[in-house]
């Protein structure tokens, strides 16, 4: 008949887990757990009794944690158990007299001052590392921010320099001056849904979207694909509506890299829009609307149907299901830009209270 017997125990401690090591080859059966800081052990194996049941139970000093966790190799088990608060114990066992299976491992066995150290270079390298990629990801965002600011006052300097000199003439070939750097712009504001997707940025990922999809929508299907829109004055009115804000958006980003405020470029990122967004929306509306025409006579993206619903269908079908997704779309991020706005400026008012 087999006998309950104790395996030897080994034990070690840090500041936040206790480690036992238990002697058993081939420990299968495992029933290990904590209830009320005392610790159950059972398993069968080969210890110092042969193969045998063995089990023990350990009530420890002060207040661990219930979850426990193991693994077993060929010949120990070695589990871990969270002390409920970080700090070293003088000893083990609530009670005074150490157990006779339990024994100090060496081969993990520190003192506090050694532990300490531990801890102190552990948390010191998880900020390095913490920090590090904090510096790389501000200098990711620094370049792609510098990138956009760039690329959107080349496009508003130079249409506002173009309105100047050739007056309404200007309005008829916005597309072919500067339809290269705004695809080159809204390609990478792609980057932006990423950011706000992967938590690169505190952005939400559903305005973040509208806009990108929205922007680019226009851009390269409505203006891109059809060459009777490149010379339509409505051009003009989207991009110099998108640029407006984007050359305050970007810097403000800039800024908030280097951890710099200019009170100005903020009251301008949170309040331009508010013209801004409306207009731009109708002037995005009114390329929908004068592209329908240009859709239906081309036939281009036309839709293939059934034969007994005729050939195809227009795309325009298309834009009459956009149109009125243009205004939700706007709804909704003009209620985000509100939310954002009131958080920014209520945030300042508390804290310069
Ligand atoms: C159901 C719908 C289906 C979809 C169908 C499509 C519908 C199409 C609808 C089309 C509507 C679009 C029309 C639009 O194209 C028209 C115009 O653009 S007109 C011109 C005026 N436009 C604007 O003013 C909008 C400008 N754009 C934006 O403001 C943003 O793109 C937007 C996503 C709308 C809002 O930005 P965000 O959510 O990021 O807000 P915050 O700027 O307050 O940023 C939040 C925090 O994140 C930090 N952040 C964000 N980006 C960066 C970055 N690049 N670099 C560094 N940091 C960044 C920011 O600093 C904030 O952090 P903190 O709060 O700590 O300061």
């Amino acid at each position: 008949m087999q006998q309950t017997l104790t395996p030897h125990v080994y034990w070690a401690q840090r500041h936040e887990d206790i480690y036992l090591r238990v002697e058993l080859i081939d420990a299968q059966n495992l029933d290990i757990s904590v209830h009320d800081n005392v610790l159950q052990f059972r398993a069968q194996g080969h210890g110092a009794r042969g193969q045998n049941d063995y089990e023990f139970s350990l009530p420890f000093l002060n207040a661990v944690k219930t979850e426990v966790s193991h693994r077993s190799t060929q010949r120990q088990v070695n589990i871990t158990v969270r002390k409920q608060l970080s700090g070293w114990w003088d000893r083990l066992t609530l009670q005074e007299k150490k157990p006779l299976f339990l024994v100090p491992d060496f081969d993990r066995w520190m003192d506090e001052s050694d532990a300490e150290m531990e801890l102190r270079e552990k948390v010191t390298s998880c900020n390095a590392n913490s920090g590090s990629y904090i510096t790389l990801k501000k200098a990711f965002l620094f370049t792609y921010n510098l990138v956009q600011f760039l690329g959107f006052s080349w496009i508003f300097v130079n249409m506002t320099i173009r309105l100047f000199i050739l007056g309404q003439d200007s309005l008829y070939d916005t597309f072919y001056t500067i339809s290269d750097v705004m695809f080159f712009c809204q390609i990478l504001a792609s980057v932006e849904v990423l950011n706000a997707m992967f938590g690169v940025v505190k952005a939400a990922v559903v305005p973040a979207f509208i806009q990108v999809i929205g922007r680019n929508f226009i851009l390269f299907i409505i203006l891109g694909s059809l060459q009777e829109m490149h010379n339509k004055p409505v051009v003009f009115f989207v991009f110099y509506l998108w640029s407006a804000i984007e050359i305050f958006r970007y810097p403000f980003y800039m800024l908030g890299c280097i951890d710099t405020e200019w009170k100005t470029i903020t009251w301008l990122r949170y309040t331009v829009w508010i013209p801004l967004y409306p207009l731009g929306v109708l002037a995005e509306a009114v390329a929908v609307v004068q592209s329908i025409s240009v859709f239906d006579q081309s036939r281009l993206f036309s839709i293939p149907l059934p034969e007994a619903l005729g050939s195809s269908a227009s795309f325009s079908c298309v834009l009459y299901i956009y149109l009125p997704l243009m205004v939700i779309g706007l709804l909704i991020n003009f209620r985000h830009l509100y939310k954002q706005r009131r958080k920014r400026f209520r945030t300042k008012k508390r804290k310069s209270n």
